[in-house]
């Protein structure tokens, strides 16, 4: 399904003259099968958020590629619609002027879809990310933190994804609220038969979501593990992140 084969990704390192490059992925493989929630979990800094505006097409790897049932993700055509993202920051995410309607409709219209279409598509996809018809009309500084990021989820599965990249996507909610949220998140992947990459420092929920967890470390894949054997890790540093993580 969604295939990363030998991705490596350096930015510019000090000033704008700076011939210098910091690596920030080297040389990472993996994939993520249809309908399977393959989490990533890494210390800060470790290029988890670079890693997943690569599998987006946002950004270009230096080398190697993303192939997304076998075609590159940087063709535009290939990406739009069928992979999405949510991210951390839901404030930012939907635009202020928009109403909760008009940001959901959002890349709906990229696909050229009719504007009849679009209207008869938003009750459902709110009902499915457990709101109401009536936020319809609402703004986003009208909306509580998790109802956003509900719409934020609305948004990026009204396209029926066949993946999508969850970058800390309930981090910055309250702990009640990230309950609710992935078990909506649950329920979604099982109804769109999508795939999930789920970026996140919280290992709990890693464990209630994923099939399968990478450790990644300083840019590169240190074990990549079954969810119920996540006791049973390898390497020190996989189990000295996890305990450090647990007891957080
Ligand atoms: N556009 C960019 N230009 C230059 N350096 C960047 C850019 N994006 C990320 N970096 C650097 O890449 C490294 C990895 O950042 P990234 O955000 O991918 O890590 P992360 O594992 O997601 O961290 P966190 O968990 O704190 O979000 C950092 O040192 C960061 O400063």
């Amino acid at each position: 399904m969604l295939k990363v084969k030998e991705v490596e990704k350096s930015y510019k390192k000090g000033g704008f003259l700076s011939k210098e490059r910091q690596q920030i992925i080297r040389n990472v493989s993996f994939e993520c099968g249809r309908g399977e929630c393959l989490g990533i979990i890494g210390e800060s800094g470790s290029g988890k958020s670079t890693l997943g505006r690569l599998l987006l097409g946002i950004e270009k790897p230096d080398h190697g590629n993303v192939l997304l049932e076998g075609k590159s993700i940087l063709r535009r055509t290939e990406r739009l619609g069928r992979i999405s993202a949510v991210f951390q920051d839901y404030t930012s995410s939907i635009n202020p002027f928009f109403t909760v309607e008009e940001a959901i409709m959002e890349p709906l219209t990229a696909q050229k879809q009719s504007q009849q279409e679009q209207r008869s598509k938003v009750d459902l996809l709110l009902d499915q990310v457990g709101l109401n018809p009536s936020y319809k009309g609402k703004y986003a500084h009208e909306l509580s933190g998790g109802e956003a990021q509900r719409v934020c989820i609305a948004r990026a599965i009204s396209t029926a994804p066949k993946c999508m990249v969850l970058d800390e996507a309930i981090s910055s909610l309250d702990v009640s609220v990230q309950v609710q949220v992935l078990g909506t998140l649950k329920e979604l992947k099982e109804l769109y038969k999508m795939s999930y990459i789920f970026i996140t420092h919280d290992i709990q929920a890693a464990a209630y979501i994923c099939d399968r967890i990478i450790i990644f470390r300083d840019g590169q894949i240190e074990e990549t593990v079954p969810v119920q054997q996540l006791k049973h890790v390898r390497s020190d540093y996989a189990k000295k992140l996890l305990d450090s993580l647990i007891t957080l």
